[in-house]
């Protein structure tokens, strides 16, 4: 436990089982004393996260947000502005392909699919910035979680790897928008973890194994290990930071082969 966000209102959005990388950022965010507000997708998540919050033995705020719908992300922003006022914190931790554009060539992407990818993947952290900023009179920090696969070209990442990219240019354009405001954002490029979004990539089993072998740390990393990260990065101690991608991944990204 410490206090490095005590008194701050923080929003986590993404949770969908204990595996979440969401769920492990709010547990770190948790033991640092940070109030928490869980948003999710669609009233079929809400007993999940309902049950998974309960065990922080504090009462959350859960708000349903469906980040393809405009009138969900503006409810959901009007309830946490009325029902706490200022807040603090984002973190953006959502993402969505269909699985048969994870794999094969990426050239056969397909209309839909690419648009989809975008909207869910890269556009969403532009809608939610746009609502959580009228409630950022405090200034804030908002954190968005990326892959490797948007700078590189990773085997069946595909139409994600390029959302991805366009996740990455928008943390750099929003952090010019609200620097003005005191208003912080960036990503955490998180190795791979074993997740329900990452059930969709093929082999992803390999992905796991070549981290073992060849990152500086010969390890996997895990979902504390971002959750500490973000906890960093909405902390004081990151003030200084913004517009930034900070590698979590063992070290993998340095390697040249
Ligand atoms: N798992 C990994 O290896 C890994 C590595 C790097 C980055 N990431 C990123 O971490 C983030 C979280 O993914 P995760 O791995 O924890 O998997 P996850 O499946 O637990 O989380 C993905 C979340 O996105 C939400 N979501 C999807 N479509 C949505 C919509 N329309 N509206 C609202 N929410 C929606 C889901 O409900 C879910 O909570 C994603 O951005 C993912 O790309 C994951």
């Amino acid at each position: 436990m410490n206090t490095l966000l005590q008194g701050k209102n923080i929003v986590i959005m993404g949770v969908a089982n204990h595996r979440s990388i969401a769920w492990g950022i709010a547990q770190s965010l948790h033991n640092a004393g940070a109030n928490l507000i869980f948003t999710y997708q669609g009233e079929r998540l809400r007993e999940n996260v309902a049950a998974l919050t309960e065990k922080l033995g504090v009462e959350s705020l859960l708000v349903n947000c469906d980040v393809t719908k405009d009138e969900d992300v503006e409810a959901a922003f009007a309830v946490i502005k009325e029902k706490v006022g200022v807040i603090h914190g984002l973190a953006h931790c959502i993402a969505f392909a269909k699985t048969e554009e994870l794999e094969g060539e990426y050239v056969n992407t397909s209309r839909e699919g690419y648009a989809l990818a975008q909207d869910i993947s890269a556009f969403s952290l532009v809608a939610v910035a746009r609502a959580a900023r009228p409630l950022m009179t405090e200034g804030g920090s908002i954190v968005t979680l990326t892959y490797l696969g948007g700078e590189r070209v990773i085997q069946n990442y595909n139409v994600m790897g390029v959302a991805k990219a366009a996740l990455d240019a928008s943390v750099r354009y929003l952090a010019n928008d609200l620097g003005k405001e005191n208003i912080r954002i960036n990503a955490i490029s998180a190795g791979p973890i074993r997740t329900l979004a990452a059930k969709g990539i093929r082999n992803f089993n390999s992905v796991l194994k070549e981290i073992e072998e060849k990152a500086p740390l010969r390890r996997t990393i895990d979902q504390s290990e971002v959750g500490d990260t973000a906890l960093f990065l909405f902390s004081n101690l990151s003030r200084g930071i913004t517009g930034e991608i900070l590698h979590v991944d063992a070290g993998y990204s340095i390697m040249g082969g």
